[in-house]
């Protein structure tokens, strides 16, 4: 079965909104294991404008299932995942002004760097994940690079999906039936919702974990808001 990392970096923007610690990142994963998610995923990003270096620390002795950091494997990241451990670190190539996550990574341009950053991670038995591109033709690189796992970038397939989802989904299966061949396990992410994941599940081989973040927040404002309305009005009903 496919497991289910929540990405928790908007519960942090929030947070960060009013600089107190509402709502708390650290009892959100908490929550979150609670709910039945069996991963969490992080992606402080070096301007700490949603997880900051804190909040890994924080959360590394709480988080009990599978602690997931993302993020661009500068100097500063590498040595700090290297000090917490977590049980995986997928890398993205995004630059650090990047509203967020834009592409997947060039594995053949930069196959020499990859290959040092992840035999450090694997020397400190982290696993190691990297974000691609649905590209069946990266993935021999990929494979080179000693990754243990690709994490298929899925913007284009949330973005095609309503028009399209035979079309939306057709590179990314192609890039998975390669990365089995290559013997690489198979996690996807970005922007895959309620409306879109399970025909990518049910289409993607040996796919073995999701990290959502951006809609599944969302989502759980929007299931969350009714009670939420009628918790306050209750509150303010006098007669
Ligand atoms: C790698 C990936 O697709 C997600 O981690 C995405 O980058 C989320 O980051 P933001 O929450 O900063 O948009
Ligand atoms: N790796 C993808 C991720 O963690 C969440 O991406 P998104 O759901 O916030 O787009």
């Amino acid at each position: 079965m496919t497991k289910l990392s929540v990405n928790i970096n908007k519960i942090a923007t929030l947070r960060n909104a009013r600089g107190g610690d509402v709502p708390s990142v650290t009892q959100v994963a908490l929550d979150l294991e609670r709910f039945g998610a069996q991963g969490i995923t992080i992606h402080p990003r070096p301007d700490e404008r949603h997880i900051t270096r804190k909040d890994v620390y924080d959360l590394k002795p709480l988080v009990k299932t599978e602690f997931n950091i993302e993020g661009n494997p500068h100097r500063p990241f590498i040595d700090m995942v290297l000090e917490v451990k977590p049980e995986q670190v997928t890398l993205v190539p995004d630059a650090d002004d990047a509203i967020t996550s834009n592409a997947g990574w060039d594995c053949e341009k930069n196959l020499d760097f990859l290959k040092s950053v992840i035999s450090e991670f694997k020397n400190a038995g982290i696993r190691t994940s990297i974000f691609l591109d649905p590209n069946p033709e990266m993935v021999k690189f990929a494979s080179e690079t000693g990754a243990d796992r690709i994490e298929l970038y899925t913007e284009a397939y949330a973005k095609h999906y309503l028009q399209n989802k035979e079309f939306a989904v057709e590179s990314y299966f192609k890039t998975a039936v390669v990365a089995s061949e290559y013997g690489l396990g198979i996690n996807a992410g970005h922007d895959l919702s309620l409306e879109n994941l399970k025909y990518f599940a049910d289409n993607i081989p040996n796919l073995l974990e999701v990290s959502i973040g951006h809609a599944l927040i969302s989502e759980a404002l929007y299931l969350g808001l009714e009670n939420t309305v009628q918790a306050y009005l209750k509150r303010l009903a006098k007669w």
